[in-house]
């Protein structure tokens, strides 16, 4: 014992001659952030995630697929969706992974995705309203929307639009928008709303989070009393390729990349969001790290959230009351 303590003490790697090592490891324990406790099971229920095919949905595609659920995964590019999910289907043995096309800047795609669901699929338990775009050099939706805007808000708004019936069916059930902290630098410019008047790729994007989180509570002041809830959060700073639109954001996001958040660690909110029994009737609140996060002012605003309401219905040409 005592020649093993002296040969541990003289050991280069122990802890006590690079007091840095436990710095570190205590550093990377607080960027991974907070975990999904629950161990509920999804055997039966059916699950769609859209932008599954990487990032943050990939992962929460994972885990969900490991609890059991049927897995949709809801992508642009069934190509890349077809690999995410037969690496999910061989690795958690779940076989109920499916890919099915949406695109979220068309809304004749919305539609087609919506449609071809609703034919083949009786239930619908969670939607998980993940896919996104941030830093999106100035381009409009094949409907001329603002990418950001398009994309973010008014393409799941639309989703939504389309399959709470279904959820409503199935109640009880879940909605979970994948908004971010970004959310504190936007504000609804009704007056500009496509950015023709002036354009910047970064507050686009914090004005399309602003609005994930005024669609959430508008839309779970609506669904009170259904058994359907609806809430959003930030799911962390996370490694994806969502930085993929700047060069400068993908550098910083490589030689930062310890200081940020791995996929996996990414997904852990909207887990803890579609799953947590905790969460059963809570509705119409935003999480970060697994628990209830600060919401900015703009994002607290119901005169504002009914107005994007309202002008969302007209620009996508829908009656929704
Ligand atoms: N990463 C981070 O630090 C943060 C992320 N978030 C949010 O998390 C969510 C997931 O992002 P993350 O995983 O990081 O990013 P990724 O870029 O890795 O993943 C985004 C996903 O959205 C899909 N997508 C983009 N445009 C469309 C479209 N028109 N139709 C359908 N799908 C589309 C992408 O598909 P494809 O691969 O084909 O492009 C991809 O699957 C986003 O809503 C983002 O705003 C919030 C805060 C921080
Ligand atoms: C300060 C700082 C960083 C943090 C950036 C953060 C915190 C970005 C957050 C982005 C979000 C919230 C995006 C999506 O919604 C880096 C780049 C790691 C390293 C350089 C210093």
């Amino acid at each position: 014992i005592n020649d093993l303590a002296l040969m541990l003490k003289n050991c280069p790697w122990t802890f006590s001659h690079y007091p840095l090592v436990p710095v570190i490891f205590s550093s990377r324990r607080y960027v991974a952030g907070g975990q999904c406790k629950s161990a509920a099971k999804l055997d039966g229920k059916v699950v769609i995630i859209t932008g599954a095919n990487t990032g943050i949905g990939k992962e929460t595609a994972r885990d969900l697929a490991r609890r059991g659920a049927r897995v949709i995964v809801a992508c642009r590019d069934v190509a890349k969706g077809e690999a995410a999910a037969s690496e999910i289907r061989a690795e958690t043995g779940n076989q109920q992974v499916i890919v099915k096309k949406l695109d979220l800047a068309n809304t004749k795609s919305i539609r087609e995705f919506a449609e071809n669901f609703l034919a083949e699929e009786k239930e619908l338990h969670i939607l998980i309203n993940n896919a996104g775009v941030m830093l999106y050099p100035y381009s409009k939706t094949a409907d001329g929307f603002e990418m950001h805007l398009g994309v973010n808000h008014l393409g799941h708004f639309l989703l939504t639009f389309l399959l709470l019936e279904r959820l409503r069916q199935s109640a009880p059930a879940r909605i979970v928008n994948v908004s971010s902290l970004a959310h504190h630098g936007g504000r609804i410019r009704f007056h500009d709303l496509h950015g023709d008047k002036s354009y910047n790729r970064g507050l686009a994007y914090c004005h399309s989070k602003l609005a994930n989180v005024l669609f959430t509570r508008e839309l779970a002041r609506r669904l009170q009393g259904t058994k359907v809830t609806a809430n959003s959060l930030h799911p962390g700073s996370v490694r994806s390729e969502l930085v993929r639109h700047s060069s400068v954001m993908t550098w910083l996001w490589k030689v930062f990349s310890f200081f940020l958040k791995t996929p996996s660690e990414g997904a852990q909110t909207s887990v803890y969001c579609a799953v947590a029994e905790e969460l059963d009737s809570v509705t119409g609140q935003y999480f970060s790290d697994c628990q209830p996060a600060y919401v900015s002012p703009r994002g607290r605003d119901d005169e504002t959230a009914k107005k994007l309401w309202h002008v969302s219905c007209e620009l996508l040409g829908i009656q929704w009351d």
